[in-house]
């Protein structure tokens, strides 16, 4: 479904990712983790048409996408939501999520929208605050909007930066619910940068590892978890550190 060749991109003087290559298959869950710093975002960015790379492709579904802009890249089927969540906080829930059903792939009617928003806040277990502005929202509920309002666009791909970054273990707990139900429910596949790396570890079919800027493994959870090198660049200290 997706194919980075040899990706590179600099900001100045700092090479953030270098000749990254991967495959992610239809249907699959795939982790991507690193070191603070080592690229992950900055690779989320380059797929969804927030950075164009230097050097490399993106190829989704058989096209070339690199350096298509971030709105061609979803009206294409590729959502993210982003680290630092960024609601219009000044919109309501319902009202985020009729944007994005709005602006993507899908709905063109606004009462079209409307349904579809109110299945997603539903979906994402956000009823009750529909109508409260999103500023209002405690952080594990924003994480659960900016799901709602990546899936308003219907996505085939899903990019998930830090969905259980913040969250209490029952608040982790009860996402690694919803990403199942997204899975089963929309047959999205999904890749996801954590730092949580019990939830991911236990999520994901495929990790792989990036450390400043190169992808240094690649493989189910236990190989991962059991390889020295990742092991000593990140496992043991985010083990250690919990
Ligand atoms: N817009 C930007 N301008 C300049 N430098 C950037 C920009 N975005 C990222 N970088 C740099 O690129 C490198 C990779 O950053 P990136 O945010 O992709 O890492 P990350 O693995 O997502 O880190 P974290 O786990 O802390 O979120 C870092 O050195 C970062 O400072």
């Amino acid at each position: 479904m997706l194919q980075g060749i040899n990706i590179t991109k600099r900001f100045g003087g700092v090479t953030a990712l270098r000749n990254v290559s991967f495959i992610v298959n239809a249907g699959e869950l795939v982790g991507l983790i690193g070191p603070n710093g080592s690229g992950k975002s900055t690779l989320f960015s380059v797929i969804s048409g927030f950075h164009p790379p230097d050097e490399g492709a993106v190829i989704f579904e058989g096209r070339t996408i690199t350096g298509f802009p971030s709105h061609a890249v979803a009206r294409l089927g590729i959502a993210r939501t982003f680290q630092i969540v960024r609601p219009f906080t000044g919109m309501t829930v319902i009202e985020n999520v009729r944007v994005g059903a709005l602006y993507g792939r899908g709905e063109r009617s606004v009462a079209t929208a409307d349904r579809r928003a109110r299945e997603l806040v539903e979906f994402v277990g956000l009823r009750q605050r529909a109508d409260v502005p999103a500023r209002n929202l405690t952080l594990a509920e924003k994480k659960r909007l900016e799901i709602a309002r990546a899936l308003s666009i219907q996505p085939r791909l899903l990019l998930l930066d830090e969905v259980f970054a913040g969250l209490n273990p029952a608040e982790v707990r009860s996402a690694i619910d919803l990403i199942a139900r997204i899975r089963r429910e929309f047959g999205v596949t999904i890749i996801m940068v954590e730092h949580v790396l019990k939830a991911l570890m236990e999520t994901c079919e495929r990790v792989i590892v990036l450390s400043s800027g190169e992808k240094i493994a690649e493989g189910a959870p236990a190989e991962i978890a059991a390889d020295p090198h990742v092991v000593s660049v990140y496992l043991g200290k985010a083990y250690a550190t919990g």
